[in-house]
């Protein structure tokens, strides 16, 4: 497939509009709603986008049993995040996707940078309330292969729910490439990323045309960093948390 970058003109004034043209990025063959944008970022963006992540001080990262992350923005908490200023690397590309229309027309504040070498991936969770109910990634370095998985139900049968019972589909997500999740494949479905050093592309790959692949192709990993970007809308300043006005 040749190399074209993504281009489209996000407007702020009337999200819904470029909402509209983001229609053609949808994977049919998934629930509500995943929007896959292969090229959302040129290769130069890529390694500039790298170039930040890692000039960034040794303690900036925390290290965690199987990636290590960065967040920027704040910490987000039920009672309000406490905001920081995003650099202006991160800013542009909240300005940029937010201008899609992508969080109903707020700006997206708060960013995390996820890095997984080879063999590493994240536990099936929800991202959760702390957010307004979208999460768009941009995936810098490598591809991975993010694994839905419905909720643990409350049931009266007997038979125990597997993970493995309760796998719904995958999304093979390419560098340079936006993803974007919303309703219930943000709201009621799991998501997780198994800790491989190779994918086999199966026909459970929601939006293999999409990323340009076919089943049964074998993907070896290489080291991936994820710039995931959302809005946290409750947000406190500092004054208000000492009980000024
Ligand atoms: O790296 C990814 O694409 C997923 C990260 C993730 O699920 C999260 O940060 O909540
Ligand atoms: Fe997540």
């Amino acid at each position: 497939m040749a190399f074209k970058p993504f281009k489209l003109q996000g407007n702020m004034e009337h999200p819904s509009t470029v909402l509209e043209d983001l229609e053609r990025f949808v994977v049919k063959d998934a629930p509500p709603t995943v929007y896959y944008i292969p090229d959302f970022i040129t290769e130069n963006e890529e390694s500039h986008l790298l170039q930040q992540v890692y000039k960034a001080t040794k303690t900036k990262w925390t290290q965690l049993s199987n990636r290590r992350l960065q967040n920027w923005g704040g910490l987000p908490h039920p009672k309000g995040m406490l905001g920081e200023k995003l650099p202006d690397w991160l800013q542009k590309y909240c300005d940029r996707i937010s201008a899609l229309g992508t969080f109903g027309g707020k700006t997206a504040n708060h960013v995390l940078v996820n890095e997984y070498n080879p063999g590493e991936g994240i536990m099936p969770h929800e991202d959760g309330p702390l957010y307004h109910p979208t999460v768009t990634t941009i995936s810098l370095g490598s591809h991975t292969v993010l694994d839905f998985y419905r909720p643990i139900s409350a049931q009266l049968e007997d038979a125990p729910q597997t993970e493995e019972s309760r796998y719904l589909l995958s999304l093979l997500v390419q560098r340079r490439s936006l993803l974007i999740l919303q309703d219930d494949m943000y709201q009621r479905f799991l998501h997780g990323i198994q800790g491989t050093h190779q994918d086999c592309v199966t026909e459970k790959v929601a939006n293999l045309s999409a990323a340009g692949s076919v089943p049964g192709a074998l993907l070896t990993r290489g080291t991936r960093v994820s710039l995931t970007v959302r809005c946290v809308p409750k947000v406190t300043r500092a004054n208000l948390l000492l009980g000024r006005k």
